[in-house]
């Protein structure tokens, strides 16, 4: 029963760090100042499938007045699989071709810098198929996790070195659905990381 599922998921959250309401100010603000550094850069906005699709959707609407040529692309990066620690490869896919990015603006929309993998390997794509700029919009950074040097030039949150879900983010791929980020408890996952 859905109740039943919505319980259950709710009580595997230790702590809410974000409510819907401070993420929804913050994006908000966010969405204001991309509006005016893409005003005429004719950005390509870019989210990373899946953990962004929640933050992409609500911080695409925030971005007003909407500049001339925005536009709207997906890819997909996966690394987690069902742990909560990256493998350390980085897996892209998506129909996204060199053609589309040649020249344009990309802002990279993600919900997590974690250890920095992801986001390296995507900002080096993205240059590597002739973009004109590349920077990176994140929900969350996790500074104590890094592996390589890598800061999101647009942030969100920071966060604790603590397993979050919630607002697109997994475990597992459960969660997603969240309307906040929280901390999953760790004695669901110790033992299985
Ligand atoms: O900084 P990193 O350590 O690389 O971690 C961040 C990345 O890991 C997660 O993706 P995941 O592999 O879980 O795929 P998903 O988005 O489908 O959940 C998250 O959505 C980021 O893309
Ligand atoms: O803390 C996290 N939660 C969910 N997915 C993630 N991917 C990297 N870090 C995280
Ligand atoms: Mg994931």
């Amino acid at each position: 029963m859905v109740t039943q599922r919505a319980a259950s998921l709710h009580a595997d959250i230790g702590e809410v760090l974000l409510t819907p309401e401070t993420i929804a100010q913050r994006v908000g603000e966010l969405g204001r100042e991309l509006a005016g550094d893409y005003a005429d850069k004719r950005p390509l906005v870019v989210g990373t499938l899946k953990g962004a699709v929640v933050f992409m959707a609500d911080l695409v609407r925030a971005i007003e007045p909407v500049p001339a040529g925005l536009s709207l692309e997906f890819i997909r990066a996966s690394s987690y699989g069902a742990g909560t620690v990256s493998s350390g490869k980085v897996a892209l896919g998506g129909t996204l071709a060199a053609a589309d990015i040649a020249g344009r603006h990309v802002l990279l929309v993600e919900d997590i810098v974690d250890s920095g993998r992801t986001a390296v390997a995507l900002v080096d794509h993205f240059k590597a198929a002739g973009a004109a700029s590349v920077k990176m919009a994140s929900l969350l950074s996790k500074p104590a996790r890094r592996t390589c040097a890598y800061k999101p030039e647009y942030l969100c949150f920071e966060v604790e070195d603590k397993f979050v879900v919630g607002y697109g983010l997994d475990f597992d791929e459960q969660y997603r659905s969240l309307p906040y980020v929280g901390v999953l408890r760790p004695e669901l996952y110790t033992g299985f990381e």
